[in-house]
Order: C-alpha cells, then sequence, then structure tokens
C-alpha cells in the first residue's frame, strides 16, 4: 500500500508538488496522470525516498522509503532516466542487482523471460533501444518480486506491440493483489490500463476516483443541428422550449451549427419537423475522457498555450469524480 500525506516538495522557487494527498488500494492499478511538468516523476522520487520531501511524507505498507528494511522486495520501480552501465549485457546488469541482494540466479531468467528480453540478454546495453531500455528497467523493478510497483512512463519509447505488452502485464500484476501506480500524461493510454485515476496540475490534487466515474463524467452528450435557415432553426428549438448555442459558420456550416448540450436526438428532430424547418446535419457527438483530463487541467499546463482545446461543454472540475483541491 502507498499512503501519499500531505507532500511537498520545492526546488528553490519551484514548488514541484503542492500539499499532495492520495492513497493507492492492492489490487488495483492507479493511473498518475498530469501534464507535463505538473509533478509526476518528483512525487515518484520522493516515494521511493531518492528525493526527500519539503514537508508531508510517503509511505509503503507504513514504512518510509529509508526505513524498509527489505526495500527490493517490498517496492520496485521504473523511474525516468534510469541509468544503466553501457558496457554491461542485461543479464550482467541484472545479476549485479541480484547479487547485492541475495535473489536467485533463476529469478534474472524468470524476470528477463517475463519482460520478453531473454533473446538479447547478452547484448550491451549501449546497443539497447529506448523500448529495450525500458523493459530491462522493467525486469529490474520485477526482480524482488515485490508487492508495490512504480513506473513512470513505462510506454515511452515502446512500439504498438510493447504497449500492449505494457497493459497486459500492469493488469496481470494487479490481478495478482499488487499495488500498481503508472504515470502517464495520457488519459487514453490510462483509460485502458487504470482502474483508477489520480490527476493533478502544478503539483496540486485536481481530481481522484475510478475509472468508471471519470467514464460517466465524460458522458456528455451534445446535438449538432445544421442547415440553411439556423433562424428557423433556432425559433422552432425555442418553441419547444430546448435550450442551444449557436456557434459560427465554417467552410462546412456556413450558416452556422446549432449545439444543443445533453438534448435527445428524437425530440430535437420532432420539434424541428412539426415547424417544417430544413435541416442538413442532426448529429450527436460524445466527450471522451481525453476531452475531460483537458478540461480538469486547463490552466495547469506548465508549458502549454494555456488554453482549453477541446473542453466538456457545460461541465465544470468541481463536477469531476471527487474533485480535490484546485
Ligand atoms: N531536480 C530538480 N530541480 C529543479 N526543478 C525540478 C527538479 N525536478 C523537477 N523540477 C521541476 O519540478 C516540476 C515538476 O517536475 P516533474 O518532473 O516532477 O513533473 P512531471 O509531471 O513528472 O513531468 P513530465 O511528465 O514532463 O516528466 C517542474 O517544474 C520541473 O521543472
Amino acid at each position: 500500500m502507498i499512503q501519499v500525506d500531505n507532500l511537498t516538495k520545492r526546488y528553490g522557487k519551484v514548488t514541484a508538488v503542492d500539499h499532495l494527498s492520495f492513497e493507492l488500494k492492492p489490487g488495483r492499478v492507479t493511473g498518475f496522470l498530469g501534464p507535463n511538468g505538473s509533478g509526476k516523476s518528483t512525487t515518484m522520487r520522493c516515494i521511493m525516498g531518492l528525493d526527500r520531501p519539503t514537508g508531508g511524507k510517503c509511505t509503503i505498507n507504513g514504512q518510509e522509503y529509508g526505513r524498509l528494511s527489505s526495500p527490493l522486495t517490498t517496492v520496485g520501480a521504473l523511474l525516468d532516466g534510469h541509468a544503466f552501465h553501457p558496457s554491461r549485457t542485461a543479464r550482467q546488469q541484472l545479476m549485479v542487482v541480484a547479487d547485492t541482494h541475495g535473489f536467485p540466479k533463476a529469478r534474472v531468467d524468470e524476470v528477463l523471460e517475463m519482460t520478453g528480453i531473454t533473446s538479447v540478454a547478452n547484448k550491451r546495453l549501449k546497443g539497447f533501444s529506448l523500448g529495450m531500455g525500458q523493459r530491462l528497467g522493467i525486469a529490474t523493478a520485477l526482480l524482488g518480486d515485490p508487492q508495490v510497483l512504480i513506473f513512470d512512463e513505462p510506454v515511452n519509447g515502446l512500439d504498438p506491440d510493447g504497449v500492449r505488452w505494457v497493459r497486459e502485464l500492469m493488469r496481470a500484476l494487479a490481478g495478482q493483489g499488487r499495488t500498481i501506480l503508472v504515470s502517464s500524461h495520457l488519459m487514453s493510454e490510462m483509460s485502458q490500463t487504470a482502474d483508477d485515476l489520480v490527476v493533478i496540475g502544478k503539483g496540486k490534487l485536481i481530481a481522484q476516483g475510478d475509472v468508471k466515474q471519470f467514464t460517466e463524467s465524460a458522458a456528455h452528450r451534445t446535438i449538432n443541428v445544421s442547415g440553411p435557415d439556423i433562424r428557423a432553426i433556432t425559433d422552432a428549438l425555442s418553441k419547444a422550449r430546448i435550450y442551444f448555442d449557436v456557434d459560427d459558420g465554417d467552410e462546412h456550416n456556413p450558416a452556422g451549427v446549432v449545439r444543443v448540450n445533453g438534448g435527445e436526438r428524437a425530440q430535437i428532430g420532432h420539434a424541428l419537423h412539426i415547424a417544417h424547418v430544413e435541416i442538413h446535419e442532426l448529429s450527436e457527438t460524445h466527450s471522451s475522457l481525453e476531452d475531460v483530463f483537458m478540461e480538469l487541467t486547463a490552466g495547469q499546463v506548465e508549458y502549454g498555450s494555456g488554453s482549453n482545446i477541446s473542453g466538456v461543454p457545460g461541465q465544470t472540475p468541481a463536477q469531476a469524480p471527487q474533485g480535490g483541491q484546485r
């Protein structure tokens, strides 16, 4: 079990993590989401005892990392920028860790097999691709067979097969009752892997909940209506007491588009039919989880344009699953 309790980490004037609290459950994959620079890696480094918190604390099974009697069999981690000795082979690299911690040689073969790098086990690491390096990092994290695993952007550098493999590995590890924390800046990726999500922005908790809650909050529907006479459409909708917004015209819909948030197509179609209004489009669009993430983290992006590219109409972060501090 991992507990992050009121964690704050400052680097000089930069507050990387700001009074962050969350707790992870065993048997579940928790996606740790946030835009670039939001403090994910810093939080993970604090959990792993690689950075000292400015305030608050992180514990694994109730103990701070530095106080664990057997760290590698308690928690394994793949963190950003893991450094391997370039002239060692993958097997040698794993053997060094295994030897220093008293793990059997057979475990090295097991993790090589589990991570699909047995065939390159005797290749020097300087010839490893980014993806192979990620697999070796995951193999190292698994060496001590820990119940808690932390992965910082594990799909970085992996091809689509590799991405699917990581996803299946995380699911399998959680299925064995382990606690998994995996960071990403892609909601779409996390929505396919995680059971729970912790979303942060500028070091602060923005939202937390299970993926189902996020999916439900994303199920926001918009009905789009266009036709040659926008005024006729809006008059008909007003008469039927249907609320709408009107978007300016573009090359596809020169007269503009009427958008009804959360409406029913049948009800709108009926109102237009009885008013004898010609329409060229009556379509439905749904917000995606990616939209929810963009909405939640709008204004939280450290190096972004600062604009909300595609928000969820009518939805505010406060309506997100179990909203945190903003
Ligand atoms: N060692 C450090 N010294 C100074 N500032 C740092 C240090 N590490 C991180 N920061 C700053 O802390 C903030 C959070 O960075 P962090 O790497 O934790 O974010 P992140 O969410 O993991 O980002 P990314 O997805 O880009 O890896 C950023 O402003 C970053 O520049």
